[in-house]
């Protein structure tokens, strides 16, 4: 674990430790990447002894930074399997292989984040970028869960994964604007499933689909979520490059559309290497 020009590691008063900004960071800023500790396969049985054996194969410093992480499940008798399950992370959507990390695992739970994690493939690092600007002394602040999710579903889930119970500025909102926001990400949620089934069958109801998901996350002040926006312009970008060809129409905001998704991939992973879109970009932009 490790302070930083930019940030350091400090005591909340209700969480543990944290990590807080030492300067202003700017949207977009690479707060900080890290190699794993640890990495193991959460899909394979006997995760104790697995994830006991690599630890055992780690340095005496290394093996101490591990032991000295948080165990949300046994927090006055720590185990290697609490301390892996309360803070490890996938190492890619998806993947069954996840990662233990030294500094990383030390960042607090928000459902309003304002930074953004994932696994860069290429560089084999966990990456944390700024969704928004974050003042000197904020904490730093991820999100844990899908922020699609209603408020009970969230703190359910936070709860059962991470033992505790979310009391961030979006789960303290007043009853009202609670149930308001509720229903705007149910519609996000069930928007993002529609323009999935509507791409290949009605590509423009899906692309309607889209605006309206671009019209709720702004209402709902998740436009900020580099990480959403990105990923129905991702949806949007492969509905336009599959029928553009057909359908001259569809074609003609294809270029916003890349642009929205390439900035919304800076933004929170400072690449679009990692997906497809570049390569499409690029034959797109031979193609016309
Ligand atoms: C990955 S660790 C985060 C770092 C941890 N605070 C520490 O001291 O090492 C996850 C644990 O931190 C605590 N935590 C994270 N976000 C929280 C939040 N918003 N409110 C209360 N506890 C939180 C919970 O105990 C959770 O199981």
């Amino acid at each position: 674990m490790c302070d930083s020009e930019l940030f350091r590691i400090e005591k909340t008063n209700y969480a543990g430790f944290g990590l807080y900004a030492n300067r202003k960071i700017i949207r977009g800023q690479l707060i900080i990447n890290e190699q794993p500790l640890i990495v193991y396969d959460r899909n394979k049985s006997n995760l104790t002894k697995q994830i006991t054996d690599k630890v055992n194969k780690l340095s005496i410093e290394d093996k101490k930074l591990f032991y000295s992480l948080y165990d949300c499940y046994l927090p006055n008798s720590p185990t290697a399997l609490g301390i892996g399950e309360t803070n490890c992370l996938p190492l890619g959507q998806g993947s069954n292989f996840f990662g233990i990390f030294p500094t990383i695992s030390r960042i607090n739970h928000s459902c309003c984040p304002n930074v953004y994690h994932c696994w860069n493939n290429t560089k084999k690092v966990e990456t944390i970028y700024a969704l928004k600007d974050i003042e000197k002394d904020e904490e730093i602040l991820t999100s844990y869960i899908d922020l699609y999710a209603d408020k009970a579903t969230r703190q359910k889930q936070l709860k059962q994964s991470f033992r505790f119970d979310c009391s961030c500025q979006l789960c303290s909102k007043s009853t009202t604007d609670s149930k308001k926001s509720d229903i705007r990400r149910k519609v996000l949620s069930q928007l993002d499933e529609e323009i999935a089934t509507l791409a290949w069958s009605m590509p423009e109801k899906a692309l309607i689909k889209a605006e309206q998901i671009l019209k709720y996350l702004k209402d709902e002040d998740m436009f900020y979520l580099a990480n959403y926006v990105g990923r129905v312009g991702y949806d949007v970008f492969q509905i336009l490059f599959m029928n553009s060809k057909v359908n001259k129409n569809l074609g003609s905001n294809i270029q916003a559309w890349a642009q929205l998704t390439k900035d919304s991939y800076m933004t929170c992973s400072g690449n679009y290497d990692d997906c497809i879109l570049k390569n499409q970009l690029e034959i797109y932009a031979q193609q016309h």
